[in-house]
């Protein structure tokens, strides 16, 4: 068995565990990094980028036929589904050098393509290599999990590790799970012609503020995205081939389909690396991590999907330089959750950062305030024709602590309102910039315009100030 010694030995090089990789390899550590699938983990291959570039296909389609309101005849797009699953493995083939071994391997790191797992405290084992490590940081992400359903096992379903080798375009899809996945999957589906059934046990992006929800519900339905929200899936059965290839049996009626979808949620990797050997405590829901994100072995840290903190790349990667400036140098560094924000690609885009109206309730009680500034007041929206949407903002003491808007580009637009909340700045700071006219950024500034406008404009001893004033002015 060969021996080697390191700084840091990270498992895993998706979005998490490359992170650590680069960043800790630039600044002069050594580092091991093991992973036993693709580099660049699900994020690249089966994930974000995959589905992002599918949907891009979509919004080109969808736009074919939606030119009526500004004068543009609709035409009935051409989609040849092949070349549009090619655009999206090009865009995987695009990025994937940035991931690559040879990359990394250049910047200093010693790469491990192999499972590796732990065999005591401090060592881990791979590929017929012992390493042991001052550090590790587990990084090996989650997988799709499959609700138990009578029958479910017994037909061809899909999940995200198989849905982009399809090349061929379903007739009908059927989506199980109406969260993240399900719902930017449907409708990008849809909008390339596929017809599409959710199939949802609760509502339909269920974590999301119902208001924000309601815009983007009303635009699956308007686009001929069925849904079955509340419902109750009972048994699973495989028929013939064509659109009843698979049935849904729901507690009332049934749902048919050429093809299925699963996307019911993910569950953390944890499996793979025998964690008992190492005194690493996981749960169901993820490895045990404190807020500095160390494991019960104080060696060990964890990070991204498999901390069970949250399933999204930019946490992954704000974990992995929480976890670098604590390994390297020591200083504290405090996971804070509520600056993450979260963004549901849809069309419109749904995008919320900080607490949720009920969070606020439970944290503030009534001492909050709701401003909602509707895209119909912004002109470039109007312009545009994509007036489908609000801007949701909860202050407390004057400052923004829960943000939500549903509208085009809302996980562009919640970029400002991440850097307000991370630095602490007041309404008033906000309400200070100047945006650009007419830019869809401008509602930024007129939420917290009108989050102002009652406490100047409807203020009487305002207004008796400013007339006194006046009065004295030359
Ligand atoms: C369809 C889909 C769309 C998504 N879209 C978005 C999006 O738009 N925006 C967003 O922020 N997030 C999105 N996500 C979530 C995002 O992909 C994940 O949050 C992110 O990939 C998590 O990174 P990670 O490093 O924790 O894990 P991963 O990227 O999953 O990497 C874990 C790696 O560890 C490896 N591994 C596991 N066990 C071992 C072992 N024992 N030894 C060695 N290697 C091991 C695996 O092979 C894998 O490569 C999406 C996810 C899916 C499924
Ligand atoms: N844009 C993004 O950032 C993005 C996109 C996709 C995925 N992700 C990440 O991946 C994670 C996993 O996504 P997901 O959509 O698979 O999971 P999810 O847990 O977010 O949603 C799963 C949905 O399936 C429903 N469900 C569960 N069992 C069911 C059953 N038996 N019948 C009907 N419905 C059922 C749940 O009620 C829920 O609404 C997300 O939480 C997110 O963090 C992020």
């Amino acid at each position: 068995m060969k021996q080697l010694k390191t700084d840091i030995c990270v498992i895993g090089a998706g979005s998490g565990g490359l992170s650590v990789a680069s960043g800790a390899a630039q600044l002069g550590a050594n580092v091991v990094l093991i992973e036993s699938g693709e580099m660049g983990g699900d994020c690249l291959n089966r994930g974000c980028v995959p589905s992002k570039a599918l949907i891009a296909a979509a919004a080109h389609a969808h736009s074919r036929g939606a030119g009526a309101q500004f004068g543009i005849a609709p035409v009935e797009p051409e989609v040849d589904f092949a070349k549009v699953m090619e655009h999206v493995h090009r865009t995987i083939a695009t990025i994937a050098p940035h991931d690559s071994q040879e990359r990394f391997e250049d910047l200093g790191v010693k790469v491990i393509r192999a499972r590796g797992r732990f065999v005591s405290e401090d060592e881990v084992e791979a590929q017929g290599t012992r390493i042991k490590a001052r550090r590790f940081v587990i990084a090996t992400g989650s997988r799709p999990v499959a609700p138990r359903i009578e029958g479910l096992d017994g037909v061809d379903y899909l999940t995200n590790e198989t849905l982009f080798d399809l090349r061929e375009r379903p007739d009908h899809l059927v989506v199980l799970g109406g969260g993240p996945i399900g719902i930017e999957m449907a409708q990008a589906f849809r909008r390339l012609g596929s017809r599409v059934s959710v199939v949802e046990a609760g509502k339909i992006m269920g974590r999301e503020d119902p208001d924000l929800v309601e815009v983007v519900r009303a635009r699956l339905l308007a686009e001929g995205v069925e849904l079955h929200e509340d419902a109750s899936v009972e048994r699973v059965r495989a028929g013939e081939a064509g659109d009843s290839a698979v049935t849904l049996d729901l507690s009332e009626g049934s749902v048919s389909g050429s093809h299925l979808l699963v996307a019911t949620g993910r569950a953390p990797v944890t499996d793979t690396l025998d964690l008992e050997k190492a005194r690493v405590l996981a749960t169901r829901t993820g490895i045990h991590v404190t807020d500095e994100l160390r494991t019960t072995n104080r060696r060990v840290y964890a990070i991204g999907d498999v901390a069970g903190q949250g399933q999204f790349t930019h946490l992954a990667g704000y974990h992995a330089s929480q976890v670098v400036r604590r390994i390297l140098f020591s200083v504290p560094a405090k996971v804070r959750p509520n600056i993450i924000p979260r963004v549901t690609y849809t069309a419109p885009e749904l995008a919320y950062i900080g607490l949720t109206e009920a969070q606020c309730r439970e944290e503030y009680g009534g001492n909050f305030q709701v401003t909602t500034l509707p895209l119909s007041r912004n002109d470039r929206a109007i312009a545009t024709q994509q007036t489908d949407g609000m801007v949701k903002v909860l202050t407390s003491m004057g400052r923004p602590v829960g943000v939500g808007i549903v509208g085009p580009g809302a996980g562009d637009l919640i970029g400002i309102w991440a850097l307000a909340m991370a630095k602490g700045l007041k309404m008033s700071d906000i309400a200070g910039m100047v945006a650009a006219y007419p830019t869809l950024a401008e509602t930024t500034k007129q939420a917290a315009g009108a989050y102002f406008s009652p406490r100047l404009f409807d203020n009487p001893t305002l207004k008796r100030a400013v007339g006194f004033v006046q009065r004295w002015l030359p």
